[in-house]
């Protein structure tokens, strides 16, 4: 498989979006958005990142005619079992209400008395599959580990960004620069390994 010509972005999230555009961008390639060709959003019925990954690609390449490439990510927290993990959109209601998200996550951790970074670990995963339309899909998983902080700090990146320092940075993933994020990110994780597997 190839990283060429038309490519679909099966994702409705615009903070996903943008980055899975940034991570392309050096290879020529102007994603296709799953918004523009009006696909439906399946609903995330499988119980793995890459599981809900997979059906998310195949989903839209089926539909597109086109190769697609899905992402399904969140933040896990130690010390809630992993919790938000696969339904770290779903916390965040139909409004997809970030503050609402991490206020709840905070509330659980104060609830624990978990309030030094040891007992605040936690990290982001993203799985990326990239699905052709006859069903075949390549599937890898990315990872960042660190730290939950309250407040809440930055404005850039998305969804729970403000709250989350990965290990030896200073600054949360919202403080951060697109560039210093990609250096790090278990989105730029996972898209590497897409991208080292398609090497011919
Ligand atoms: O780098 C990240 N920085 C901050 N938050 C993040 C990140 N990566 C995932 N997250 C959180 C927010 C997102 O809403 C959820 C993923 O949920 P997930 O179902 O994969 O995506 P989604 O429903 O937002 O869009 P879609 O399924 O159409 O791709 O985890
Ligand atoms: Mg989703």
């Amino acid at each position: 498989m190839k990283l060429s010509g038309r490519l679909v972005v099966a994702s409705h999230n615009e903070g996903k979006v943008r980055e899975i555009g940034d991570l392309l961008a050096p290879f020529g390639i102007t994603p296709v958005s799953a918004g523009s060709l009006n696909l439906p959003e399946p609903e995330e019925t499988e119980t793995t990142f890459a599981g809900n990954a997979e059906l998310k690609a195949r989903a839209a390449a089926l539909a597109a005619g086109l190769p697609a490439l899905a992402d399904d990510s969140g933040l896990s927290v130690e010390a809630l079992g992993g919790d938000p993990g696969i339904y770290s959109a779903r916390w965040a209601g139909p409004g997809k209400d970030f503050a609402v998200a991490m206020d709840r996550i905070e509330t659980l951790l104060r609830e624990k008395a978990a309030l030094l970074p040891a007992q605040r670990r936690a990290w982001f995963t993203c799985a990326l599959a990239l699905a052709q339309p006859d069903g075949r899909c390549t599937t890898f998983v990315g990872e960042v580990h660190g730290t939950l902080v309250w407040p809440p700090r930055g404005r850039n990146g998305f969804g729970y960004d403000p709250v989350f320092q990965a290990e030896g940075a200073e600054i949360t993933f919202g403080e951060m620069e697109p560039a210093a994020k990609h250096a790090i990110s278990h989105r730029a994780i996972a898209f590497r390994q897409l991208v080292d597997s398609l090497k011919d």
